[in-house]
């Protein structure tokens, strides 16, 4: 079968030996790998028992990022703690296989009801290809009157050695330099490398980037409808002070994450909206 349902994870896998797994918990996509080879990174002190977003893999990030002063939800909102309805298996040949979950505003506990209190639903369809991995977020606003909101599909991807990551597609964008209080700068490098804690939001990106990782592969990432692009690296302080990230592994992953979070999304009533990303190992 090429897609089972086992401990509210699926397990997708494809006719050419890629698999991937999505946790209904966030529906976040947990595990994707190309030639058995792992590509997306999960810490193993990760919480996988629904009572805190899973530190790795792609969690969802809607309808905040970070935090908001006058809106009470947790930090990045609350689509990556929540649990998603499994809609089934959208199609499944030997190109790809396809699947896809749903959130709608009823599903979730009324604390974060309240915390945005919109009619919606998310539709999240994650698609598995030989060397490759599309994940597409769907919004309807089932509301009357518009309202705003903020995305991101936060990757954290696997590097055998940070020191040989590079990303590429960055050049002479401005970005908002999260470790230096938000201050405003200009990308100037061609590759992006990474060697201190790092968190910047790159603003009005163009839909094609690449991360390299060292001699060993590359992925590309197509992202649509999604204007802005997080680089996110914690390093050692914050590693430390992170409960579910082993001290060691920021060594071993980086976070880059296509979204639209500079500012927010307006979505009428009635209205829908996509946005998603392709990987895919170069
Ligand atoms: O610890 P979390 O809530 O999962 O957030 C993890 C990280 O997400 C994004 O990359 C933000 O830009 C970072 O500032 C934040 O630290």
């Amino acid at each position: 079968m090429p897609v089972e349902e086992k401990n509210k994870v699926i397990y997708i896998s494809h006719p050419s030996g890629s698999t991937a797994e999505v946790a209904l918990y966030g529906a976040t996509v947990t595990s994707w790998k190309v030639a058995g080879i792992e590509r997306l990174f999960v810490s193993k002190e990760a919480i996988r028992d629904g009572s805190k977003a899973i530190r790795g893999g792609i969690p969802l990030v809607f309808p905040i990022f970070g935090t908001k002063e006058n809106i009470q939800l947790p930090q990045h909102g609350f689509a990556r703690n929540s649990y998603w309805e499994f809609v089934g298996v959208i199609h499944d040949n030997n190109e790809e296989v396809s699947v896809r979950f749903t959130l709608k505003d009823t599903q979730l506990e009324s604390k974060l009801r309240n915390g945005w209190p919109y009619s919606f639903r998310l539709t999240y369809t994650v698609t598995l290809g030989e060397k490759s991995i599309n994940t597409v977020l769907g919004l309807k606003n089932e509301d009357e009157d518009t309202f705003e909101f903020n995305t991101l599909l936060h990757t954290y991807f696997n590097a055998p050695n940070i020191a040989d990551v590079t990303v590429d597609g960055l050049k002479s964008l401005n970005f908002i330099d999260k470790v230096a209080n938000g201050i405003k700068e200009l990308e100037t490098r061609d590759q992006v490398t990474i060697h201190s804690e790092v968190d910047r939001i790159y603003c009005n990106v163009p839909n094609h980037l690449q991360v390299n990782f060292g001699k060993d592969y590359s992925i590309s990432i197509e992202k649509t409808g999604l204007k802005d692009t997080v680089v996110w690296n914690p390093w050692i302080e914050k590693s430390k002070a992170m409960g579910d990230f082993d001290n060691e592994e920021y060594h071993n992953m980086i976070c880059v994450e296509v979204g639209s979070v500079a500012d927010w999304v307006k979505l009428g009533g009635g209205e829908s909206w996509t946005g998603g990303q392709t990987l895919c190992v170069l």
